[in-house]
Order: structure tokens, then sequence, then C-alpha cells
């Protein structure tokens, strides 16, 4: 496929009952007196996370055998059904860190479980979208599934539906803004039922009514399959308000990861420290 990568059966290890889905959330730890009686009348075991890292290292090789650590111990979990965001300063390894994921590189240390089938959506719009038409853009994937015409075309209409294009699906590709161009690619995603969208800073290029309709459309469709894990890389703060959590990244490490309003206070901590440092 074209317009996003995707890939099939699992080849990593999964964790039946990771413990780190559950870590970074700000939950109180119980007494060892209530602890019994919270987990007797304790709610289902979550579901085992769509995306998980444990411990992560990926290192690359200079011309000169040099070995570079880019990413260090890195351990992230992303329950299916929401939307997580990858924040950090440039450089910091959260691109490499997807790739790592979507198993384009192989991690040097660690492991890495993602569900299947997923996508892998790119920054750049013009790279994502490959067929004339939008109806064909979000069919092209669909080629390989032998399907139907008729679930073909549920598929399209369904996909294009949940990013809000139905009314665009026989639109000229290259009559569409950037940010219509990763929602038609998105909906490519959604069409192939893919079970994890990774998603690498989508909006770097879009103006701010673009951006938004971009992470309005991810949101939404990871609302309504109820399913679907999506791990968003971004620089951008005011899209973690549409986010279910974030990890924050340093210098090739997950340093944090929780709920959204912990994670930016953080941030903003960090950024207020930083900024502290230039005042006269
Ligand atoms: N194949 C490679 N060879 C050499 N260095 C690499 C390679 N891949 C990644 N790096 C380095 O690893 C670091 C992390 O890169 P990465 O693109 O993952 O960061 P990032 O957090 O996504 O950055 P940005 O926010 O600027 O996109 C950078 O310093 C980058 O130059």
């Amino acid at each position: 496929m074209a317009h996003s990568l995707t890939g099939g059966a699992s080849p990593f290890r999964c964790y039946p009952h990771p413990p780190c889905c559950a870590a970074g959330r700000a939950t109180p730890t119980a007494p060892p007196s209530t602890r019994r009686r919270v987990a007797a009348s304790a709610s289902p075991p979550s579901p085992p996370p769509a995306i998980e890292g444990r411990g992560v290292g990926f290192s690359v090789t200079t011309r000169r055998g040099v070995v570079l650590p880019v990413l260090k111990d890195c351990s992230l979990c992303v329950p299916p059904g929401q939307l997580w965001m990858l924040l950090g300063p440039n450089g910091c390894g959260k691109s490499t860190l997807l790739k790592v994921l979507a198993g384009f590189q192989n991690p040097s240390a660690g492991t890495v479980h993602i569900n299947r089938p997923f996508s892998y959506v790119f920054q750049n719009p013009d790279h994502q979208v490959v067929m004339p038409t939008v109806e064909s853009d979000v069919a092209f994937g669909l080629g390989k599934l032998n399907l139907s015409l008729d679930e073909v075309r549920s598929r399209v209409s369904q996909s294009l539906d949940a990013v809000g294009m139905l009314s665009y699906s026989q639109r000229p590709i290259q009559t569409l803004s950037g940010g219509q161009k990763q929602r038609v690619a998105i909906a490519g995603a959604l069409a192939e039922a893919s079970k994890v969208l990774l998603l690498d800073e989508l909006t770097t290029f879009l103006d701010e009514y673009d951006q938004m309709g971009v992470v309005k459309a991810v949101r939404n469709s990871v609302t309504a399959s109820g399913e679907v894990a999506a791990l968003w890389v971004t620089h951008r703060l005011e899209e973690l308000r549409y986010a279910d959590g974030a990890i924050y990244m340093e210098d090739g490490r997950t340093i944090i990861q929780g709920d959204v309003s912990s994670i930016s206070r953080f941030i903003k901590r960090k950024q207020a420290r930083y900024f502290g440092h230039f005042e006269l």
C-alpha cells in the first residue's frame, strides 16, 4: 500500500498482562490493608495493550564503527481504543521509537509488541495519497484483501465518514488540502481494519484549521472504533487535549507516561525552568 505502510502477523512477543498500562496513571496507591478489598470489588481486568515497548534500545553504528545509542531503555504502553501522544524535544528519538514499534528498525535491546494489522502514516501529506480520486485512494489498499465490491464500498464510505471526508469521495486528490490528504490516508488505514495507527507528526506541514481537522478525525475514529489504538508523535502541546494519555521523551529515553493533565503540567514546568534560565 502506498499511502501508509501496513503490517500483518506480529513477529513480536505479546504480554498477556503487561504492568505498564496502569503504571503511568495518576492513581494513588492504596495502603496494604485496603488493597484486598479494592481488588475484590474491582472492575474486570484491563485488556492487553495494543502497543507496548519494554526496555527498548536502538543504536546506530557510524562509518567509523562508533556505536551511537539513539533509544535507551524506552518503555510505553497504549491500551486499545485510546489515542496517546508521544512528545519531546527535537532529536530525542520519537520518530525512531515509532519506527522500532512498527518493526522498520530492529531494537538492539528490549521487546516490542503492536496489534496487527497496523498502519504507519507519515508526516508529508503529499507522500500519503497515490490514486486519482479520494474514493479510489481509500479503496487502493483493499485490493489485496479479496473483498466483494459491496464490502469495499461499505468500508470506503464508513472510513471516509469516520474522518469527515465522505462528501469528498469523488474529489480529485490534487484538489485537497494537506490536512484533507492526511485524513484520506487515515481513512485508508481504517478501511483496512487497522488495529493500530502509528502517526508521525501528521500536522507539521498543516495550517491551524487543517491541523485541528486531522486531530479530530483521529480522535473520532479511535472513539468510534472502540478498539483502534493510535500513537501520535507531535510537538504541539495544544493537541494533547484530544488524547487519552501521553508519553514524554528526552535524550532517547521515555521519561514519563500518564494522563494528559499530569504530562501537560510536567512539560509546562520543564518549559518554565528552561525559559527561566534566559530571564534578565
Ligand atoms: N540511522 C541513523 N543514523 C544516525 N543517527 C540517527 C539515525 N536515526 C536517528 N538518528 C539520530 O537519532 C536522534 C533521534 O532522531 P529522531 O528522528 O528519532 O528524533 P525525533 O525526536 O523524532 O526528532 P524531531 O522531533 O526533530 O523529528 C537524532 O539525533 C538523529 O539524528
